[in-house]
């Protein structure tokens, strides 16, 4: 860390002291290069900046569905006036960061290197709506949690055609030239994204948990691009086991396309 700090250090310090050397750059080179290496500067990991980044905020990729969704949920968490004190309403926005701590431990097989380098899975495609892109609301009594889930294009798992059978002769050029596919998403995109929500919902509940089961059953796929609602409930907690039940639905919850059940086992860290 000394040795990081010592670096930037010197390299500020030969940034500073461009104009001093005696260099045979052309002037508007060496604006320019000072310009490079401060913006090079600016956009230094996360470790040095000041504030992380919450991804579960509004961004430009978020469809009108998602946004409606957002605002629907987001209405219900501003905070009531009740007489002198301030009570919180229905739901909570729960914020979403690319890892864990500023500083990811890592464990005992991750080099130094890659301790700085990890990322949560479902956080680390920089591309905004590329991948997963997704906000958690928590219900005030925890009991519920409700996901907003839009599906990227990095997520595509199997095609699907969209011709009826009867066109099917008809039709055959133009599904040659892939017109009429429809592309759904991945599984195992469905598969993470249930099981961010159910462990989240159950870390609201309780502290270090992990899945130690997750029981999936595909109904009907999901259209690539679309948004879908994740809503997770609280089934019981037995001793040190939570057991959550999910349901993937359309966002007007006519069609399910996903349902699950997933136990998580608080650790014996915790006791229990
Ligand atoms: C505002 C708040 C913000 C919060 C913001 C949160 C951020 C959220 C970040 C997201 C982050 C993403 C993270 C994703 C979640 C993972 O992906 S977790 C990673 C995948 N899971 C794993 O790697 C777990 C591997 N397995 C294990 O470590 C261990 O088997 C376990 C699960 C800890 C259990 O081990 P154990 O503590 O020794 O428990 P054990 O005594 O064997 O069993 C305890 C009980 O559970 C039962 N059990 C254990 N395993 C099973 C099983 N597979 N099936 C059925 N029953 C089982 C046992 O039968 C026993 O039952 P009882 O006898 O008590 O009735």
């Amino acid at each position: 860390m000394a040795r990081t700090l010592c670096r930037i250090f010197k390299g500020c310090q030969s940034i500073c002291s461009l104009p001093l050397m005696k260099t045979r750059l052309h002037p508007s080179a060496s604006v320019l290069l000072r310009t490079v290496c401060v913006r090079r500067m600016l956009t230094l990991p996360f470790r040095f900046s000041p504030k992380a980044q919450d991804f579960s905020l509004p961004n430009s990729s978020w469809g009108a569905e998602m946004r409606q969704l957002y605002e629907h949920y987001n209405s219900q968490c501003e905070e009531e006036m009740k007489g002198e004190e301030k009570q919180d309403w229905a739901w909570k926005r729960v914020p979403s960061y690319n890892r864990t701590l500023k500083h990811a431990t890592g464990g005992v097989y991750l080099s130094k290197i890659y301790q700085s380098k990890a990322r949560f899975f479902t956080r680390n495609i920089k591309e905004p709506g590329a991948a997963f892109e997704y906000v958690l609301f928590v219900s005030k009594d925890e009991q519920k949690c409700v996901c907003i889930f839009q599906a990227g294009h990095l997520l595509e798992g199997p095609q699907g055609s969209l011709i009826l059978k009867n066109h099917a002769t008809a039709f055959f050029r133009r599904v040659q030239e892939e017109k009429y596919w429809i592309r759904y998403v991945h599984g195992g995109a469905i598969a993470t994204m249930i099981d961010t929500v159910t462990v989240t919902h159950a870390s609201v509940l309780t502290l270090l948990i992990m899945t130690a089961n997750l029981n999936i059953n595909y109904r009907r796929p999901i259209p690539l691009g679309s948004t879908v609602l994740i809503d997770s409930s609280l089934n019981k907690t037995e001793g040190r086991k939570v057991l959550i039940s999910c349901k993937v639905t359309s966002t007007d919850g006519s069609k399910l396309h996903t349902e699950a059940t997933a136990l998580f086992v608080v650790s014996r860290l915790l006791g229990g």
